[in-house]
């Protein structure tokens, strides 16, 4: 996969084994951690005076803190070294018996407000919510207010799910050793890791690119090479045509907001479909944008059929029941790649096998499900215990169409198992409109010949972006009419970057 590679800790534990294999001790790729999170605390000017108070933990995440420790210990800082847990095994005794020092139980431990407190309690090794006596020290730390730089992942924090195991420890910078994990993007785990900073602790790239690692983060490295651009002898015809499903009368603007997102990506031409009795408003504030009418389902495959209609969005404000489940049957039964989304999806609550039935296994053209987190518990099902990420990519995998879990940390996840979290995301996205016109933005890219899984990350950070820029008083009319802006940035950058 292209972009930044965000293994579980089974993943990193299989880098880990490799690189280890390959000819690196442990001790070394420990080593080699501690000396990372020590250069980035004495680089601080800000922390130049503070005691440390390094915590450490009974796994190796603990045998990272003790090389911290012994480190800036030798550059002359006071330390105070407070651990849990019985016997280190392996690579952390021997990082334990390099700390010269004393080592207080955790319990005696009192953080000061003026203490930077290195949090090497548990990293990817998590197995259990925290209780007790680490519990404890969690609360002490969050109560004394003090500085905290946590190793790889804060403890607590789930790095495959960004899960609190009962209570975590809030960060203010973490170091993530060789790569960021999920945990640090998915929320909560993202709001408690802080600034997050990787540090290379010499992974070799045939290992953690030979492993198979299929979740990325969502950034332009991971799909701006398939970015749909004008060729010079393209015309509006090569560049795709979207069809967006209007509701009735008086529910035709979510249609409307997706068809001009669809041609402000670049879709050449955009045709909205509606009844006869929302036609006159829909042409009422249609320009650009075609409009063809069809009351019936039939009418619509019939439309369809003529294969230039390439790319179909449905579900925003068509209402919930029977009539919509009818038209999102024509709409995939004319296998078109596909968007749907909001009532498409909640027509089918409870019963997400047979908008899987209807999916189907031999279709050419692909699907794209856009639900927020309330429609897939309604189509899906809770999945508790489940990571937003599994969530996301159980449902790809039973539905055969690219899902689009939407939220502050939205999960794009294929049938093929790829995944993409999104960390651009922008509370000023939160506004009445703003998902239909994501809907067009995929349903554009696709017209464009863009791959579904890739238009989706790119329409979902493109939005983002741009809402994020946009910030206050943002609402839904403003986005379309924003992408000119980032593409102008996005295609630019991308022209500088490939130069
Ligand atoms: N990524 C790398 O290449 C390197 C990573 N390093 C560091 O190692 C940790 C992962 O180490 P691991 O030993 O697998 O796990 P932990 O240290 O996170 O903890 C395991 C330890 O803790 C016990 N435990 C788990 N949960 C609980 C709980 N809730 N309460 C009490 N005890 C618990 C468990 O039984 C184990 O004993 C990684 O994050 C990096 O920091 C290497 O140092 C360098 C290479
Ligand atoms: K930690």
């Amino acid at each position: 996969m292209r972009g930044e590679l965000l293994p579980v800790s089974a993943e990193m534990r299989r880098w880990d084994a490799e690189t280890i294999t390959s000819g690196t001790p442990g001790i070394d790729l420990m080593r080699r951690a501690g000396r990372a999170v020590a250069d980035v605390i004495l680089s601080e000017a800000r922390w130049r005076s503070a005691p440390v108070l390094v915590l450490c933990g009974p796994g190796n995440n603990g045998g990272d803190g003790y090389v911290v420790a012994r480190l800036l210990a030798e550059a002359g800082r006071r330390v105070r070294v407070a651990a849990f847990g019985g016997e280190l095994r392996g690579a952390a005794a021997l990082a334990a018996a390099d700390w010269p020092g004393p080592v207080l139980p955790l319990e005696d431990a009192v953080p000061d407000p003026a203490d930077l407190i290195v949090d090497a309690l548990f990293g990817t090794g998590i197995g259990r919510d925290l209780e007790g006596e680490v519990a404890g020290i969690v609360g002490r730390v969050s109560d004394s207010g003090a500085a905290v730089v946590a190793i790889d992942i804060p403890s607590g924090v789930d790095a495959d799910s960004g899960q609190v195991r009962g209570v975590a420890i809030r960060a203010g910078r973490t170091i993530a050793l060789a790569a960021r994990k999920p945990g640090h993007l998915l929320q909560p785990g993202r709001e408690y890791s802080g600034c997050v900073t990787v540090a290379d602790i010499g992974i070799p790239s045939e290992v953690s690119h030979g492993a198979g690692v299929l979740t990325v983060a969502n950034e332009p490295a991971a799909w701006l090479a398939t970015f749909p651009r004008p060729g010079s002898i393209s015309h509006k015809y090569d560049r795709g045509h979207a069809v967006v499903l209007s509701g009735g009368p008086s529910h035709t603007g979510a249609a409307r907001l997706a068809a001009r997102g669809a041609l402000r990506i670049g879709a050449g031409l955009v045709t909205l479909v509606t009844s006869a009795r929302a036609l006159s408003v829909n042409a009422a504030h249609l320009t650009a944008i075609m409009i063809r009418v069809c009351d019936e389902p039939d009418e619509l495959s019939d439309l369809l059929m003529d294969d230039r209609f390439n790319a179909v969005a449905l579900g925003p404000a068509l209402g919930i029941g029977e009539t919509t489940r009818a038209w999102v049957a024509a709409v995939l039964e004319s296998d078109r790649a596909t968007v749907l989304d909001a009532d498409a999806l909640t027509s089918f609550a409870g019963d997400a096998q047979a908008l899987a039935d209807l999916i189907g296994a031999g279709r050419e053209h692909p699907v794209v499900l856009t639900p927020h987190e309330g429609e897939f518990a309604r189509l899906f099902g809770k999945g508790t215990g489940l990571s937003k990420l599994d969530r996301a990519r159980r449902a790809a995998a039973d539905t055969g169409a690219v899902v689009v879990l939407k939220g502050p940390d939205t999960v794009i996840a294929a049938p093929d198992g790829r995944a993409a979290i999104n960390e651009n995301g922008s509370a000023y996205l939160a506004t009445a409109g703003s998902g239909d016109v994501l809907v067009g933005l995929i349903t554009g890219l696709m017209a464009q010949g863009m791959d579904a899984f890739e238009a989706s990350c790119a329409a979902v950070w493109l939005h983002a972006a741009a809402g994020g820029r946009f910030g206050p008083g943002l609402i839904a009319e403003d986005l379309p009419d924003l992408m000119p802006g980032e593409l102008r940035l996005l295609l630019t950058a991308g022209d500088v970057t490939s130069a």
